[in-house]
């Protein structure tokens, strides 16, 4: 392998993307992907089934520019024979034909777990039941059956149960078990911000901050109603000013949220099952768009918010101090159950209470919940044991017990304002004396969860003890790297795990650290758990490993072939030639991130060959480096392959997996097919 040889490649290639333009940004290109839309009003007849839309939703959609090529003065010239060749390919790569096929060829993966209820083109005895698809994104499958939606196989959408602010809630039926669910379809996007949000606000910002964003906020939103500010509002708003008081007023720089690590958090809540808790089930992830579907408990009787609310005069409806009473105990279960656990919930509402037809009381909606690491420092679960006590005031007296004419009002009400009580509701000593210890604003002199659960309101005079969960004992729930792995479903990967997790080990980079270098033999396979890891790949040294001495291609599989595989976002970086965040110069260029729950080095493991496209390249196609401060479990390669060669099947998975995650593989198959096609019209 001639360095002089790839060195002319390099300097090709660099003369190649300085006068490529890409048909469309790479941005484009993303957000061309088909979002999932699950819609359960769909009918048999509506082949495109999207809500009466004319075919599935694409966001961002542009008519497709021909490629062309331009001179460093902007005027186009004719292009090469080897310019029209890469065209053609890259035209073929990234038709939408191309793309559909690929999905076809990955499809197969997707099936082999799932029972195949609804296969195409199946018609049920009456002939009623046709099934026709509907959208398939990498890992969501969205059919339609019987005139109703089925998520991967499995889950029928029945209705609508409710929106929220960031997603929707249907009624689904597991065609697995004949069970009904509630699937929740909430941006990843929001999820990541919520958790930091959260945490940044557990962070303790100060009271100029809070008071601030609160200015803002009253701007923005003047003829805001006062009562939609949230007893979680509240509660956080609490938090931040005492603790603001409590420093001094300063900001506080030390202590700085984490890196949200989603994937550890939907583990955490996937293990938790407790009477008084909506369990979560199921987490599916659609990597194409920024959707994530929740399959959680359906809970059959509504939330503890809509019978007692008029909705169009914003009032509440006092309710008897005996049913509040019951509510409040299975809510003190829940949340001790929760913080026995390390998780704080964080946006305790009625909205977020739920009711089984039973009467049991369920805690919902952990979109803010927060898990504690001792690392982290302060435990600040009273901000739930403050939203506990604003529930019960609002459901015994019908109103918020701190109000204001504008958020800055609200918070300067919450802040400084006495807690009183409305004259014309009567309730009992008890539990006004209870709500006057749980409504203190300063959390270290309110009363904690456990003190809550020993009043007597609570348990009537020591009739009806709530018994705290430290007091049983039981297991606090914990999270294995497989927790971790399969938190979020992946196609296939369920059936994966038990076969490789035995082989890994805990290791821990620093930003910036190498895993495993370009060009070595592949030696590692990482499964990250905390943190980013990024792929970068040198250009100048990239090329075919195979290539006789006179560089005659000796390959059994054509460029277009390979181009066949690519990802179309691989190949637009490729073609790019506007410089962008991610090209480190020196003709260095990080061709893929990868985050917590994703593989990386697994191409040197199982992708064919860069030309020969045969066998698994021994070679790292590029480096592996960590992007962040990483925590990762670490395998040898040499395990895996004897995994492999023991498990057939966890071979097809793991190659999967490798064309899924668009690897840095596809970006070498890339240069790869350029370098020949430039030699080939020599
Ligand atoms: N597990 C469930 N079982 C039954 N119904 C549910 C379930 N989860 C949510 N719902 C219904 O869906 C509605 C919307 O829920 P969602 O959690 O999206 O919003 P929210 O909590 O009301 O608002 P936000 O998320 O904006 O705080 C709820 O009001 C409830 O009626």
């Amino acid at each position: 392998m001639s360095s002089s040889r790839f060195g002319k490649f390099g300097d090709r290639l660099k003369k190649k993307l300085s006068s490529l333009r890409p048909s469309q940004s790479l941005k484009n290109r993303d957000r061309e992907r088909v979002e999932p839309d699950i819609d359960s009003s769909c009918t048999a007849s509506d082949a495109s089934c999207t809500s009466g839309k004319q075919g599935p939703r694409v966001l961002g959609q542009q008519p497709r520019r021909l490629p062309h090529r331009a001179s460093s003065t902007g005027a186009l010239l004719p292009m090469s024979s080897a310019d029209s060749q890469f065209y053609q390919m890259f035209d073929t790569a990234t038709s939408p034909k191309r793309h559909g096929s690929l999905d076809m060829m990955l499809r197969p993966f997707s099936i082999t777990s799932r029972r195949n209820l609804f296969a195409e083109g199946s018609v049920d005895s009456d002939g009623a039941l046709r099934s026709h698809t509907l959208k398939t994104t990498d890992k969501l499958e969205v059919k339609k059956a019987g005139g109703r939606a089925v998520v991967n196989r499995q889950y029928m959408v029945i209705k609508v149960l409710g929106s929220g602010q960031y997603g929707r809630v249907s009624l689904v039926v597991n065609l697995n078990d004949l069970q009904l669910y509630a699937l929740k379809t909430v941006s990843k996007a929001h999820l990541k911000k919520s958790i930091r949000r959260v945490r940044s606000s557990l962070g303790r910002r100060s009271m100029n901050n809070l008071l601030e964003a609160a200015r803002k906020a009253d701007a923005a939103a003047a003829a805001a109603n006062a009562a939609e500010a949230t007893a979680a509002a509240q509660a956080e708003a609490q938090e931040d000013a005492k603790a603001a008081a409590s420093a001094g007023l300063e900001t506080r720089a030390t202590n700085s949220p984490k890196a949200p690590d989603m994937v550890r958090e939907i583990a955490v809540m996937k293990k938790l099952d407790h009477p008084n808790i909506v369990k979560l089930h199921e987490v599916i992830d659609d990597p194409g768009t920024d959707s994530l579907l929740l399959v959680m408990e359906f809970v059959d009787g509504g939330t503890l918010e809509q019978p007692y609310v008029d909705q169009s005069a914003g009032l509440w409806q006092p309710l008897p101090e005996i049913t509040v009473h019951k509510h409040f105990r299975e809510i003190c279960r829940g949340l001790d159950y929760l913080h026995y656990n390390h998780v704080i919930h964080g946006d305790l509402k009625p909205a977020n209470l739920m009711r089984s037809s039973n009467g049991r009381v369920k805690i919902g909606d952990f979109g803010s919940a927060l898990i504690y690491q001792e690392a982290e420092g302060v435990w600040d679960g009273q901000v739930d044991v403050w939203a506990a006590g604003v529930c019960i005031y609002v459901w015994v007296f019908g109103q918020l017990p701190f109000t204001g004419k504008s958020i800055l009002d609200i918070f300067s009400a919450i802040k400084t304002a006495p807690l009183t009580f409305p004259d014309h509701i009567s309730c009992s000593l008890e539990l006004k004396d209870l709500l006057s210890k749980v409504l203190v604003k300063d959390p270290r002199e309110r009363f904690s969860l456990e003190d809550m659960m020993r009043h007597e309101w609570v348990n009537v005079h020591n009739t009806m003890p709530c018994i705290a969960m430290r007091d049983t004992g039981g297991e606090v729930v914990s999270v294995t790297a497989a927790d971790m792995a399969s938190a979020i479903s992946k196609q296939g990967r369920e059936a994966m795990l038990p076969m490789i997790m035995p082989m890994f080990k805990e290791v821990y980079f620093l930003h910036g650290e190498v895993m495993d270098m370009e060009g070595d033999e592949g030696k590692l396979v990482f499964l990250l758990a905390d943190g980013e890891a990024e792929v970068v790949v040198d250009a100048a040294n990239a090329g075919p490993r195979n290539d006789t001495e006179d560089g005659e291609y000796q390959g059994d599989i054509s460029p277009s072939e390979m181009l066949g595989m690519m990802s179309v976002e691989s190949m637009t970086a490729i073609v790019s030639g506007t410089p962008r965040p991610w090209e480190l110069g020196n003709g260095q260029m990080v061709v893929a991130t990868h985050g917590p729950g994703e593989f990386v080095g697994l191409s040197a493991l199982v992708a064919p060959h860069p030309v020969n496209g045969t066998g698994a390249n021994p070679h790292s196609p590029g480096t592996i480096r960590a992007r962040t401060n990483l925590m990762a479990y670490q395998a040898s390669r040499q395990a895996m392959a004897a995994a492999m060669r023991d498990h057939p099947e966890l071979k097809e998975v793991l190659q999967s997996q490798v064309w899924r995650q668009r690897s840095d593989q596809t970006v070498m198959e890339a240069i790869s097919a350029l370098h020949l096609g430039q030699r080939a019209s020599v």
